[in-house]
């Protein structure tokens, strides 16, 4: 038996404060999202923070994260106190978050996604990688493969990946920012068992919800913010969920729902669907009468989301539609679009925003007729048709004008309804339409959603929530593996006929899981950033062996020699292309600085002897590596895009050639033109060098934290920097290694030109961005590989040395390579979205 006295220390451990936030104060340009909030947390409790869209909640946790600088206040985690905006200050403090929109790098593995986030220790052996992954991601009930690309994944499958990732930290702060929007019934529950084992070893946990029932059944004590002030820390068990309603909304609640209408008022049909089938479903009927909501139901995964998505030409699908008894053809988003199907997606992040746009183009995007005249938008129209918008659904925004981007979760769903809404369609789709919504803005959506049905719109919703299907809808159809299995209507529409009739429906699937999607090698082959090198060199073989064919003297050993030294060159500059478009970004100065490398050369590397000829060297790379720091300062720091700061250093650099070497002078070093003159059989050294330097970078980049990084910054900045990783870092060391590279190219062309030429070099820029391409770069980074680079380069010199042996103009040249590039880009990014879909 315990005694009280050694109950006491483990007690006191439980409730120490392991996360404080004092005063905290955050103003964005027009809105004050935070001010002067202070909360403590405790270890071992679940402290639920609750408020409306926009109330300050995921600023709050921001801050507490190291990812939003504060104007004012202070962090302390576990006793740290935070020095500032660093995520990998609070993910070693020991907080972890699992953010509303997953911090997660699409264009990197599952596994790849899980190893950034853990300390170098607790990485595990190649070996050992599938177990450690699995192991991972069972705590949390989830099944995925290693192996693929997390922009692949289903919304569903991201948020349980980002749960395992920040568990994977076992941080003593757990912070879960709408954990349970896109999951389904067993999974939250799966979730909520997690919290308890958490809390019960001690783990502070802070749960942030617009489902207030969750909360109130998780939580130990809950804090309101309204309007990014502190309204109170209240323990769970003493007040009503009634109470914290009124004290989130701030006011008195009416009833969530409109009143539904009596079926006999109902109209004709609007929608008729017979026997419909598609990916996933099979011979559905549906009818959707005048004034009335349908609403989609059961368990995910069983064919209703493929449904709604058919209907919105999503996807191929057979059998009759009718809209107000005309028959509508389905076949793409535009053919539905143009009969007045309007879908709203669930997935508003990846499927439905445009992230750079303001609220008002958001708003309006697909209504511009009706605020156009003769084609020309009327901005003063279109102002006030937003503002309207704004009011209506009460969307918290400081203006017309704000990137959509920064607007709450809760604020931007609202706006993709009310975009939707605007485009005044005959048959309205929406998945989820309340997901991360606050509880008074429900009700508003809920009014929206049946005035529109009164208005004569087919109105049809699917939602994993079934309390809000009973709710809203008049009649509900229950999908179970790809049928509808009930079809409830009237008093049957309850909360707990539509659960029983989805999970106790004997034809039930089970979820359809990455892993099968991705069972075979050959999809993952397909999506892989090595498909396209297998392309580039069958494309090379097949372009030799008919040349020589033509002509056997292409396969000389002088002929050989000559086109691999020619490549070198560019196999180096595109290898420092790719650098930086792996990070997104782009050196369009790579001809140029070549340009001005040979005119360094032809002062510094003109001297006989491996002194004079190893400073020659060393000085044309430091002066390429001034300008890879030019550039990674221009990026970095001074807040320039890639494409201004590497074209403003194409001027200079061409200006300053022009000026060291106004005409060709300055000849090569007859020692260092023997030396890159070498070869091994016809293989020249530099080439083998470049090569061995290209193979260390893919290794480089597909194995070591640094290539992962280098990848995560180029697939989306914003999550890199949430788990921690220094982007600035990242792009500096990444315009550094490239300048390395284009230093060494540099080199290479100097004796290939053998005198200075200011004017050398120029065409590099788009051959070394051409070989990229074709070796399957993407210009949105990420994508790509160094192997790609090299295979990219020796095609395109390839075909320049093939059509002088087969006799063809110079023209072909350029018809050949543009042809290939725009052949390459479209096979690619068709395969890509084939196999990956
Ligand atoms: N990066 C940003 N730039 C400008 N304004 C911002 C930015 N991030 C948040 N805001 C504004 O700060 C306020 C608080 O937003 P926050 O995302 O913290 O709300 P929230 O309580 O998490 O809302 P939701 O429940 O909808 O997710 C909102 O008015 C939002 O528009």
């Amino acid at each position: 038996m315990t005694s009280a006295t050694e109950e006491q220390p483990e007690t006191e451990a439980r409730n120490a404060t392991v996360l404080t936030l004092t005063g905290v104060t955050k103003t964005y340009p027009g809105v004050k999202a935070l001010t002067d909030v202070s909360l403590d947390v405790r270890s071992g409790e679940v402290h639920a923070i609750v408020g409306e869209n926009g109330a300050g909640k995921s600023t709050l946790i921001g801050v507490a994260a190291g990812s939003v600088a504060a104007d004012a206040g202070k962090v302390e985690v576990n006793g740290n106190l935070l020095s500032g905006a660093d995520a990998k200050e609070a993910q070693s403090a020991g907080l972890a978050v699992v953010y509303q929109h997953p911090a997660l790098l699409p264009d990197l593995t599952v596994a790849e996604n899980l190893l950034l986030v853990v300390p170098r220790d607790e990485r595990p052996s190649r070996r050992n990688l599938r177990e450690w992954v699995d192991q991972k991601l069972s705590r949390i009930g989830a099944r995925l493969d290693p192996l693929q690309r997390v922009g692949e994944l289903t919304v569903e499958e991201r948020h349980l990946l980002e749960i395992a990732k920040a568990l994977a930290l076992r941080p003593s702060v757990l912070v879960l920012d709408e954990p349970t929007e896109p999951l389904v019934s067993d999974e939250v529950e799966r979730l909520f068992t997690v919290i308890s084992e958490l809390t019960a070893t001690g783990t502070a946990v802070i749960y942030i919800s617009h489902r207030i029932p969750d909360v109130m059944r998780i939580a130990d004590r809950i804090t309101v913010l309204r309007d990014g002030v502190m309204r109170g820390t209240f323990e769970a068990g003493a007040v009503t969920e009634h109470e914290i309603l009124e004290r989130i909304v701030g006011r008195a609640l009416e009833s969530t729902f409109p009143a539904k209408p009596a079926a006999a008022s109902l109209g004709p049909d609007v929608l008729d669907v017979q026997a419909l089938s598609g990916d996933g479903f099979s011979h559905v009927d549906l009818q959707v009468r005048r004034g009335e909501i349908v609403g989609l139901a059961g368990v995910s995964g069983n064919g209703q989301r493929e449904f709604l998505r058919g209907l919105a030409g999503l996807a191929r699908v057979e059998g009759d539609v009718r809209l107000n008894g005309t028959s509508t053809r389905l076949d793409s988003v535009p053919a539905a679009a143009a009969a007045g199907i309007a879908y709203c997606p669930g997935d508003r992040h990846d499927d439905g925003m445009f992230t750079s746009l303001s609220v008002r183009e958001n708003l309006l995007v697909r209504a511009l007729s009706s605020v156009s005249f003769g084609g020309v938008v009327r901005r003063r129209m279109e102002g006030e048709a937003a503002v309207e918008e704004i009011r209506r659904l009460r969307i918290k925004t400081p203006s017309t004008e704000t990137p959509i981007a920064s607007l709450s979760g809760g604020n931007q769903q609202k706006i993709m309804i009310a975009r939707t809404l605007l485009a005044h369609p005959r048959l309205l789709l929406i998945e989820e339409p309340t997901q991360g919504v606050d509880v008074g803005a429900r009700a508003e959506i809920y009014k929206i959603l049946r005035e529109a049905a009164e208005s004569g719109v087919a109105v049809v919703v699917l939602s994993s929530d079934a309390k809000e299907l009973e709710g809203l809808c008049d009649r509900v159809a229950v999908f179970a593996r790809g049928q509808v299995t009930a079809l409830l209507a009237g008093d049957e529409v309850t909360e707990s006929t539509i659960t029983g009739a989805a999970v106790m429906a004997e034809t039930e699937l089970e979820r359809k899981s990455a892993l099968g999607k991705t069972s075979g090698r050959g999809r993952r082959f397909l999506t892989g950033d090595f498909f396209p090198v297998s392309m580039v060199v069958l494309a090379l073989l097949a372009l030799a062996a008919y040349t020589a064919s033509v002509d056997s003297l292409f396969l000389s050993s002088f002929n050989i020699s000559s086109l691999l030294l020619l490549a070198t060159t560019l196999v180096l500059a595109a290898a420092g292309q790719q650098v930086v478009m792996l990070t997104g970004g782009i050196d369009v100065s790579i001809g140029a600085a070549l340009g001005f490398l040979v005119v360094v050369g032809s002062f510094v590397l003109t001297g006989n002897g491996i002194g004079s000829v190893l400073l020659g060297v060393g000085v044309v790379l430091v002066a390429s590596c001034c300008i890879g720091l030019v550039h990674g300062v221009a990026v970095c720091f001074g807040g320039f895009t890639p494409i201004v700061a590497t074209l403003a250093t194409l001027f200079l650099l061409q200006g300053l050639a022009l000026l060291m070497r106004p005409n060709p002078e300055g000849f090569v070093s007859a020692d260092l033109a023997l030396w890159v003159g070498r070869s091994y059989g016809p293989v020249p050294m530099v080439f083998i060098i470049a090569v061995a330097l290209v193979l260390a970078t893919e290794y480089m980049l597909r194995r070591s934290r640094f290539g992962m990084s280098l990848r995560a910054v180029g697939s989306d900045e914003q999550s890199a920097q949430r788990i921690g990783i220094d982007v600035r870092r990242i792009r500096m060391t990444a315009y550094l290694l490239c300048a390395l590279f284009v230093g060494a190219a540099g080199v290479v062309f100097f004796v290939q030109s053998g005198i200075g030429d200011a004017t050398a070099g120029a065409s590099y820029t788009l051959t070394s961005i051409t070989a990229v391409v074709i070796g399957g770069a993407s210009a949105f980074g990420a994508r790509g590989s160094f192997l790609g680079a090299l295979a990219g380069a020796l095609l395109i010199q390839t075909i320049v040395n093939s059509t002088l042996f087969l006799g063809l103009e110079p023209a072909w040249q350029q018809y050949f390579i543009g042809g290939i590039t725009i052949v390459a880009a479209g096979v690619y990014s068709k395969v890509r979205r084939a196999a990956g879909g």
